[in-house]
């Protein structure tokens, strides 16, 4: 069985969790989708962070590395939860990507637009092509035996995409600095030399297992836990049975 991917042994970091609404409001930080506005500034954000030139890797940020127990080239990843709206099986209207490992840091997804992924008629919702492109992003955490979520994800929408076109995902993760990892990934119509329909660039931050565990609601994370599939269980929370 291929090992899930490592939790990390420093010190969780814990996000913190304001006692009233209004703080819970100002501290909630949402992922920009391609606007003017400034980023993450004090007012929408409570929290200050790089401004949006940090989706570009700082010229001190290393290489991603791939792990020696990576994913064979080509090889399916699997769904890391089997109610993930990305890749879980057991999600009845969620995307269903199947994504295989390539020869870098990188992967390669192809995803079907059903027409409940609609927003205009007969178009893919906007949205949805952000989250194949944040799930195939994601995903690059089996390459790297590490656990992220994503902290920023912009998206592009470069051309309309017709309910039943196969978008042909591929993402790849361009620099590592500390526990950010930044990647970028494009969906393409037709083929996966196509046109790019949609591109993104994406900040994940690596967490531990605990993000999941602390932050998730009861009845998942012991269904979970219970779930006698150790193979899934191991995936989606890091627990080598
Ligand atoms: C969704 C999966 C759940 C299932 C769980 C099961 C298994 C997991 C295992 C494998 C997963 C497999 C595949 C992946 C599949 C799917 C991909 C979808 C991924 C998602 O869909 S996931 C959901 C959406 N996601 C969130 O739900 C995050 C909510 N959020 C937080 O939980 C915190 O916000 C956190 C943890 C992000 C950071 O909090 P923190 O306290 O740990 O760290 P801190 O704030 O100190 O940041 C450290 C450094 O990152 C920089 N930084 C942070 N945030 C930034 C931002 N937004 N912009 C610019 N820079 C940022 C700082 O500037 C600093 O940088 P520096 O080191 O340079 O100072």
């Amino acid at each position: 069985m291929r090992p899930a991917c490592h939790a990390r042994t420093r010190p969780r970091t814990g996000v913190r969790v304001p006692s009233s609404s209004s703080a819970v409001n100002s501290a909630v930080r949402s992922a920009h989708v391609s606007t003017a506005r400034p980023r993450n500034t004090p007012e929408t954000s409570g929290r200050h962070h790089p401004p949006k030139t940090s989706l570009t890797p700082p010229p001190g940020a290393g290489a991603a590395v791939r792990h020696p127990d990576a994913p064979a080239p080509g090889e399916l990843l699997g769904s890391h939860y089997g109610q993930c709206f990305g890749c879980g099986a057991d999600q009845a209207h969620g995307l269903h990507l199947e994504i295989r490992a390539g020869e870098g840091v990188d992967v390669t997804a192809e995803f079907r637009v059903r027409p409940v992924h609609q927003g205009a008629p007969g178009l893919a919702h906007g949205g949805v092509l952000s989250t194949a492109l944040d799930e195939t992003m994601g995903s690059l955490c089996w390459l790297m035996h590490t656990i992220m979520v994503t902290g920023r994800l912009e998206t592009d929408f470069v051309r309309p995409v017709p309910v039943d076109t196969v978008l042909h995902l591929s993402a790849t993760a361009s620099a590592v600095q500390g526990r950010k990892v930044f990647t970028r990934a494009t969906g393409r119509i037709g083929g996966p030399d196509g046109p790019v329909a949609v591109r993104a660039e994406a900040l994940f931050i690596k967490v531990q297992v605990e993000h999941f565990t602390d932050h998730g609601r009861d009845e998942e994370i012991k269904a979970a836990m219970a779930d006698p599939d150790q193979v899934r269980r191991a995936r989606a929370f890091e627990v080598n049975p």
